[in-house]
């Protein structure tokens, strides 16, 4: 294999000149360059495998450099090299399509591991290249939104931003942080998931950050850390809102610095893991209410992905309880393929899911287990009545009051256009033959963003 080809660029030629014998011992040949000028030219005549730049140039700013490398050369992992402490340009970076950041003065070992996640995004380390994590579980969906979804998670696997994952409870999100991980260079390290609401309050830093033996009574050895045990590979921060506030601030910290501190220890140790967060809750809310630290929050939800609900995109269901269907089966070795019976699947389709694929799955295992012929029928789902169900056209429940079954009738149309129209609203108004400014009026009025 070729050597690896490094473009970077600093106005500074002592850090440049550092950087460039650094990536030589990585066996990685660098081309320097002191101006965003200097940097296009190179990047016109050369082939390259990553890029390391820095933010302010004499002729403007690193930022235009990562655009323009995501519009031209989208295949270039660029990393950006921020002033000490400045995490708003390591954001800005990171939002404008940078893979990464490192901050200045260089950690040479974060800059080897930064290196090494960009090369084998560009397939320069092949081992177990192919193992693209698509043999577990996937997302399931022919909907739109599931269409978009999928095609982000491929998109976001490729950097280091972090990810903040919104939806309701049992919308897949583990399942969506899992995949981000998959997919990344950083698939060999470990997913490392810990739902923070889980945690008792004063075991929360403990847990996280590690701590030394002798710290508190109960630390009778030096303990590491999930951050730690994530090295590498993914920290996926479930309901990352219940932290308590004290622990948000020193989860600040780790991100910005890319070390932690354990409880009792003198010393930060660094730690190169990817944070991925959730947290059902609106994290705008409880920023509001003083709950959630405004800084984390811009901190972690660098790049937003939002889980929809199973009633936003109802053509899902059926092809999401035959997959289901079939898993649950087949973990039961001797049972005959079971199949929903038509009505069955209608009655699926109407129903709001509050609980979303996580109540779908139960329900379908609850029927698995008590279904005796080899057909499901509406009677084995055992369907709870839900307050706002969602109805189809031609099955509306009498003892739900008219309006409210025009409404979710309405609604539920609606949604169906603008998943077939990916979201066009001039497209799906068309559909619906009504104005796009009926459309606006209606889509205000039932809530829907
Ligand atoms: N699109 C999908 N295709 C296939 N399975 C899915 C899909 N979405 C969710 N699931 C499955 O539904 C279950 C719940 O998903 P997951 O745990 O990822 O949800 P969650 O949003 O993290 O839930 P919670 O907020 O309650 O932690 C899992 O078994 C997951 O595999």
């Amino acid at each position: 294999m070729n050597k690896a080809q490094a473009l970077v660029v600093d106005d500074e030629a002592d850090l440049l000149e550092l950087l460039k014998i650094t990536l030589a011992r990585m066996d990685v040949q660098a081309v320097t360059a002191l101006t965003l000028a200097e940097a296009r030219r190179h990047l016109e005549r050369g082939q390259f495998d990553l890029c390391l730049t820095d933010m302010n140039l004499p002729d403007g700013s690193g930022i235009d450099l990562i655009r323009q490398i995501g519009e031209q050369y989208p295949q270039i992992p660029v990393a950006m090299i921020t002033a000490h402490g400045s995490m708003e340009s390591a954001v800005a970076a990171m939002k404008a399509g940078a893979f990464d950041f490192v901050s200045k003065p260089v950690d040479l070992q974060l800059l080897r591991r930064l290196v090494g996640s960009a090369l084998k995004l560009r397939g320069h380390v092949s081992a177990s290249d192919d193992e693209r994590g698509d043999t577990g579980p996937q997302l399931l969906g022919e909907s739109a939104a599931m269409e978009r979804i999928r095609q982000l998670i491929v998109k976001l696997a490729r950097n280091q931003a972090p990810v903040f994952i919104t939806g309701e409870s049992g919308t897949g999100k583990e399942l969506a942080a899992r995949l981000i991980h998959a997919q990344g260079p950083h698939r060999e390290g470990r997913f490392v998931a810990v739902n923070c609401g889980a945690i008792p309050q004063d075991l929360v830093e403990s847990e996280l950050f590690g701590h030394k033996k002798g710290s508190f009574t109960g630390a009778i050895s030096d303990k590491e850390g999930l951050f730690q045990t994530a090295e590498g590979g993914t920290l996926f921060l479930d309901e990352v809102a219940d932290l308590p506030l004290a622990t948000q601030v020193k989860l600040l910290r780790a991100i910005q610095e890319k070390s932690v501190r354990p409880v009792g220890a003198q010393r930060e140790v660094a730690v190169d893991a990817r944070i991925i967060s959730a947290s059902h809750r609106d994290l705008t809310e409880e920023v509001e209410r003083g709950r959630f630290r405004q800084d984390l929050f811009y901190r972690i939800n660098v790049i937003e992905l939002r889980m929809p609900a199973l009633r936003e995109r109802p053509r899902d269901i059926p092809l999401l309880a035959d997959r289901l269907l079939q898993r649950l089966a087949s973990r039961q070795g001797d049972r005959p393929a079971l199949t929903l019976s038509a009505e069955a699947i209608e009655a699926l389709t109407r129903y709001a899911f509050p609980g979303n694929v996580r109540e779908l799955e139960n329900i379908l295992e609850r029927a698995l287990a008590l279904c005796e012929g080899e057909r499901i029928d509406v009677a084995d789902l055992y369907l709870p009545r839900t307050e706002a169900p969602a109805v189809s056209t031609d099955a509306v429940d009498e003892t739900v009051p008219l309006e409210e079954s025009l409404r979710e009738i309405e609604k539920r149309e609606i949604l169906n256009a603008l998943d077939a129209t990916h979201w066009d609203q001039a497209a799906a108004s068309k559909r619906l033959k009504m104005t796009p400014k009926s459309l606006r009026y209606r889509l205000a009025r039932l809530g829907i963003e």
